[in-house]
């Protein structure tokens, strides 16, 4: 296979937290005079172990703590972008939390300013388009979501759509219908995390009641067949992550991983790394642990990388560039097998 770190791919599961490494988390607490429960890099890595989505999320709101200033969220989204560069990953739509920030204190005005200019600083440095996604928590009250939608008004033209996360199951989709009608009305572009944890039946809801444009995650799909059938009449894009999946115990292994028969039943799916400071590793590494555990074949990720630039919401130009650099890197691969047949004769 040729190397998957370098095949161009967009990633569009990302949340930006999740981007917080054990040393950022030190080297921010450090800078804002804050004591981080952990002895050492070490202590918080170790920490790193889940049985569920609620016991990840609870490191996770608790880390972010150390994320105060503009340049704190700067810093997060260039010290993420040098590493998803480095594993061919060229446009990004990247998820954040207004609430998790605004809840303790911290003004939406610092995150949108600190996570744009981050965002102007990386595509600066590398060959990284990038987009905002705001996404909503799902297991705080309705209408915080409402009032954060309000807030976020203000800067629209800095997003590209808002998201549903957090805790999943017992807060289905539909709870969240209104905010999604006036988030369309506001001309951003949907998506919601649906069918992580939670049944298929949030995926309808996803689908029907709020009209997302992707779901997210979506990995136990395929326990509906009548689902399948409609995803794949709609080309319903799926935002799956792999490494996410084993690391909070939603599958046993990767082997488990129903990546194959999603492909043959003729779904969008895209590789996606979630929250890659925890799950142990960046889009890159997702689509090499695939390639590790399950028969999928170079075709496989290349309609996988080419899946993900089509799902995405980048304009035209920019999509057509990105697919043009999947191709060369098809070509080289390509080439790479011919020279190595060669060889073996
Ligand atoms: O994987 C996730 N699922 C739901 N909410 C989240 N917030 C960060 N990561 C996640
Ligand atoms: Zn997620």
């Amino acid at each position: 296979m040729h190397d998957l770190l370098t095949l161009p791919k967009a990633e569009l599961h990302l949340h930006i937290e999740g981007t917080l490494e054990p040393e950022l988390v030190f080297a921010l607490a450090r800078r804002n005079r804050l004591t981080v429960p952990f002895a050492d890099v070490e202590a918080l890595r170790t920490a790193y172990r889940f049985d569920d989505l609620v016991s990840f999320l609870d490191l996770y709101y608790a880390c972010m703590d150390v994320l105060r200033t503009e340049e704190d969220f700067a810093d997060l989204v260039t010290d993420y972008a040098r590493r998803a560069a480095a594993q061919g990953v060229r446009h990004v739509e990247m998820f954040f939390d207004p609430q998790a920030h605004t809840s303790r204190g911290i003004p939406l005005d610092v995150v949108m300013a600190g996570l744009t200019e981050g965002i102007r600083r990386a595509s600066a440095l590398h060959d990284l388009s990038a987009g905002l996604i705001a996404c909503f928590l799902r297991d705080r009250p309705v209408e915080e979501a409402h009032s954060t939608l309000d807030a976020l008004a203000g800067h629209v033209d800095s997003l590209l759509g808002i998201g549903l996360d957090s805790a999943e199951v017992g807060y289905p989709p539909s709870l969240f219908t209104e905010v999604y009608r006036d988030a369309r009305q506001m001309g951003l572009r949907l998506v919601a995390h649906a069918g992580e944890e939670g049944p298929p039946s949030y995926v309808w809801e996803a689908i029907d009641e709020l009209g997302v444009d992707r779901v997210d995650h979506g990995v136990r799909v395929m326990e509906d067949s009548a689902l399948v059938q409609r995803l794949q009449s709609d080309r319903m894009p799926l935002t799956l992550c792999p490494l996410s999946n084993v690391r909070l115990r939603v599958l046993p292994d990767l082997s488990f991983h129903p990546m194959q028969a999603m492909l043959s039943a003729g779904l969008v799916v895209t590789v996606n790394s979630d929250d890659p400071a925890y799950f142990g590793g960046y889009a890159g590494d997702n689509f090499v642990a695939l390639a590790e555990d399950l028969p999928l074949g170079q075709d496989d990720f290349v309609l996988m990388a080419r899946n993900s630039f089509d799902a995405s919401f980048i304009d035209d130009d920019r999509r057509r560039e990105l697919m043009t650099a999947v191709d060369e890197w098809r070509a080289d691969a390509d080439q790479d097998d011919q020279a190595r047949g060669w060889a073996s004769l």
